[in-house]
Formats: C-alpha cells, sequence, structure tokens
C-alpha cells in the first residue's frame, strides 16, 4: 500500500555567511533592511543554503544577489553557532573579493570595519563569538 503523505524533510537549516577581508585589514558588515525584527542589526552576507546546494555554491549565490561581487572563500571563522531564531545553525567563512565593489542590493547599509571598529556596530545576537575571533584576525592582517 502506498503512503499518501510526503516524506518529511529533516535537514537542518544551515545559513552561511562571508565575512568578507580587504588588503587594508577591513571586514565588511552589511546591516539588515527586513524583517523588523531584525532590521538595524549588523552581519555577516550570506543566507540558507538551498536543497542540494553546497556551503560554498550558497556563499557564493548570496553574495552575487546581495552585493553584486564574486567572492573566494579562504577558511572557517569559528565553529558552527546555534540560531535560536531559526532552530538552525551559522557558518561563516572568511572570503575575499575577486570580482567587482560591494553594493548594498538588499541590505540597509554597508561598513568596511577594521579591528578597532567592530563594536561599533550592533551585530546580530549569534555572531558575537565570531567578532572576537575576528577582532584578532583583523589586528595580524591589518598590521
Ligand atoms: N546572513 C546572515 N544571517 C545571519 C547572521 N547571523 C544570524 O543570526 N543570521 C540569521 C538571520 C536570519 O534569521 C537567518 C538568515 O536568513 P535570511 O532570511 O537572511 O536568509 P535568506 O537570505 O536565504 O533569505 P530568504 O530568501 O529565506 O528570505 O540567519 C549572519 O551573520 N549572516
Amino acid at each position: 500500500m502506498s503512503n499518501p503523505l510526503p516524506p518529511v524533510s529533516s535537514a537542518p537549516l544551515i545559513v552561511v555567511g562571508a565575512a568578507i577581508v580587504n588588503d587594508r585589514g577591513q571586514v565588511l558588515a552589511a546591516q539588515r533592511a527586513e524583517p523588523p525584527a531584525l532590521a538595524g542589526c549588523w552581519e555577516f552576507p550570506g543566507g540558507k543554503v538551498e536543497p542540494g546546494e553546497s556551503d560554498v555554491s550558497a556563499i557564493v549565490r548570496e553574495c552575487r544577489e546581495e552585493l553584486g561581487v564574486e567572492v573566494e572563500l579562504v577558511e572557517r571563522l569559528g565553529p558552527d553557532l546555534p540560531l535560536q531564531r531559526d532552530f538552525g545553525v551559522l557558518r561563516v567563512w572568511i572570503a575575499r573579493l575577486a570580482e567587482g565593489e560591494p553594493t548594498a542590493l538588499e541590505h540597509a547599509a554597508l561598513r568596511w570595519l577594521d579591528a578597532t571598529e567592530l563594536d561599533d556596530v550592533a551585530w546580530l545576537p549569534a555572531d558575537a563569538p565570531l567578532i572576537d575571533e575576528l577582532r584578532v584576525r583583523l589586528a595580524e592582517w591589518g598590521g
């Protein structure tokens, strides 16, 4: 007998983000425009990994969609972090710009921040451990 119910997806929600770093030791922060509960907070450009998509493909796609740039991933930044709001995890990579200048196509604003400026913006709460690690890395790269 066939089962009339569709299979229930158990795939965990994965959100990927790009900590895009430039040659001056700055990272690109992006201010959310929506939803209202998150608007005004700052994040790493990125978004949800779609079914069948790799993490890397998702980051490249999101950076095209949100910033109009091509990025190359360098290495992971920090561990998977819990996302309470979405019951998933956040995975962030350090990335470099390969082509284009970032434009806020979906965000309210963009800012390049150096190691001393990371606390100047209100990051989404899940990102806090990454900001501490990034501070050390940017200070090294910024000379
Ligand atoms: N991109 C990104 N999302 C983050 C970060 N930190 C954090 O808590 N989040 C959360 C905010 C959102 O609840 C979720 C990302 O969802 P999203 O709505 O931006 O994903 P998406 O671009 O695929 O959007 P959609 O097509 O589903 O509307 O992850 C971060 O640094 N970058």
